[in-house]
This record gives C-alpha cells, structure tokens and sequence, in this order.
C-alpha cells in the first residue's frame, strides 16, 4: 500500500492487503483499519487513532507520516499496532461528522441510534479493536490507546490530554510518555461516556487517552511543528527508542460538571472567542436551557469544550477545576 490515508480516502480496498518489511508484517483488515506487528516478539498492544472527526487533520497528517514511514521499512517498530483512521466519510468531506458524532456512539451506544453509516462504523472500530486487545500472545502486554484529535476552538494549552474516568490508577510510564509528548494539560474524567477511549478503558483496561493537538484545520494548513514533540515521542514509542525530554509536567484538570444542551432552548452564555480553559468564578451563570440553569460552583471552574451547536442530549461542555499539583505529586 502506497500511502494509508490516500487509500482510506479513495474509498477502495488496496490491491495488496498484507506485506512485510525488514522489521514488521502489515494487514489491511478494512477501510481506515490498518494492523502492524513487529517480527519480533512485541513488547506492547498500541491502538492509535485519528479522524474519527473528519476536520481534526493534523493528527491524521502525523499518523499516516508514522504509519508512511514504517510501511517504507524506514522505522523498526516494537510493539503490535492498530492503526485507524476513525471516519473516512467524514474525512472526505472535511467535517466532524455527517449525521451522528461517532465519538459519542461507543460502548453500544450506536444502538441507541437509527442505522446510518456513522452507528456501522462506531460498531465496526468497536469490533476490530475488541479482535486486537484479544489476540493471544505468549506475554500479557500491555495495553495503550492513544486517541489523536484537535479541538474547534482555540485553547490556552495548545496540546493537552483528556483520559477516562479509570478506577485504576493510570500506570507512571503512561503519564511520562503524555508529558514527553508535550502535552501542557491532563484532564481527567470522572464520568463514563460513549468515547473511544473510555470504551477501551473500560472494556479492555488499556491505558487510554484523546489528545488534542491545537485546532481544526483543512488538511495542509497545519502547522505541524507545534506538535513536534507528540510526533517524536509517537515514533520513539513506536520504535523502542529514547523518549524526548520532557519539559514541564503538565498541569492536571478534573471534570466537576457537564453542562447538557437539552432542548432547542439551550443557551451558552459565553462568545464564540472564549478559549478552552477561561476561568469563571463562583456563580457565574454559564448556561440555560428552559429551567435549568448551570452555574459555576466551585471557587474558580475552568471550560473546555463549550458548543451550543451539539445535537440534543449531547455535552455542550465541560467544566474543571485545576487539582493541587503538589498533592499530586505526592500521591503518584
Ligand atoms: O473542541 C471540541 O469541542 C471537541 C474536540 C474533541 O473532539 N474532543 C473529544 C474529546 C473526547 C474525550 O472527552 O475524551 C470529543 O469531544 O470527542
Ligand atoms: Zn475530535
């Protein structure tokens, strides 16, 4: 196969469907599904994944350069890969999503939908990375997902992570490989939702992660040396080699409430420049929707994702506050 995301996007199967190189065996197993095993014994089970929104395309550049670079055999690889490209009709068409946002449909939750391409391909990813978590292997491996995004708006951390509400501690070497990818930002859910990476979390116990890599742009536009950093530590990861050095810790974040839009009355009472991560302070009123109303409850929350135009009974955004760092510290 020449290239990975040129194939996804023409929409036709390869000619060739598997191959190998001086380092690892490739197989095709369906549009945008792409797996990698090393010929030696692999050391870990890694998902990576991009585009489940159509218009998050640096993350879907960086992953087809990896994934162009490993099928050239220009890069040893370590670990057994699932590589995906989440939504390639949604990639085609530059946007999030065509009817249904596929990073809400996850745990089944594509059942509770009418039959659409966006509910088969939801169904399709769940399948093909529930084969990958359960192939059998002469050691137990470990488990990572490393899910690749951007955010619509822009954000005062530019690259951050958003991880699953996990009962587990999540493992140190996971969180030194975030900071060495340059993320400024953890936040940490403390809800189950209907993503990809709380489907792996929750279903298979990998340690599992969205970054968000800087803001959407059409394919071409990015400038890619803002995530220089993720880039590198990806390959390291991919090859065994070294990590990057990791500049500072991130600050980490925590999920106190979820604003809902409801009903066609929903209102956000914050303008289309208020970046990811603006302060409110206690009692600020953030949004209403009939008679509910969401107020700021903590002395200082911070927003993230704040979208009025969601469908019904989606998250319309996230509200945080910043743990105590040096608590954090401690417990780790
Ligand atoms: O910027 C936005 O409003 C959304 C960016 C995005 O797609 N974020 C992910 C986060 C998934 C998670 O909560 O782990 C999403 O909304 O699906
Ligand atoms: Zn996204």
């Amino acid at each position: 196969m020449q290239d990975f995301l040129q194939q996804t996007l023409s929409g036709d199967a390869p000619q060739r469907q598997r191959g190998e190189t001086p380092y690892l065996r490739w197989q095709w197993l369906d549009h945008g599904i792409l797996q990698l095993e090393p010929l030696g014994e692999p050391q870990q089970a890694l998902v990576l994944s991009a585009g489940i929104h159509g218009n998050e395309t640096a993350p879907v550049e960086i992953l087809n350069t990896l994934i162009g670079a490993l099928l050239r055999g220009e890069m040893q690889l370590r670990h057994r890969v699932l590589a995906i490209l989440g939504n390639p009709a949604a990639l085609r068409a530059g946007k999030r999503y065509l009817r249904h946002d596929v990073n809400r449909l996850f745990g089944g939750r594509w059942q509770r939908i009418d039959d659409c391409d966006e509910a088969r391909r939801a169904l399709r990813l769940e399948q093909a990375t529930e084969a990958f978590w359960l192939q059998e292997t002469r050691e137990v491996q470990p488990r990572w997902h490393l899910d690749l995004h951007t955010a619509i708006r822009g954000s005062w951390h530019t690259r951050f992570g958003v991880l699953p509400l996990n009962p587990q501690p999540w493992p140190d070497n996971f969180i030194d490989w975030l900071t060495a990818a340059g993320l400024e930002a953890l936040v940490f859910h403390t809800a189950p939702g209907g993503t990809f990476t709380h489907f792996s979390c929750a279903n298979f116990n990998a340690a599992s992660c969205t970054l968000e890599l800087g803001k959407a742009l059409p394919f071409g536009t990015n400038d890619l040396t803002q995530f220089a950093a993720a880039q590198q530590a990806l390959a390291a990861l991919l090859s065994g080699e070294p990590l990057p050095e990791a500049q500072e810790a991130p600050r980490r974040y925590r999920v106190v409430q979820q604003i809902t839009r409801l009903s066609e009355q929903f209102r956000l009472h914050m303008d289309a420049e208020t970046r990811n991560f603006t302060a409110f302070p206690q009692g600020a009123l953030l949004a209403e929707d009939g008679e509910t109303r969401y107020f700021v409850q903590q002395a200082r929350e911070y927003v993230l994702f704040p979208n009025p135009g969601v469908a019904l009974g989606l998250r319309a955004g996230l509200m945080l506050v910043e743990e105590n760092a040096q608590t954090e510290a401690l417990s780790r």
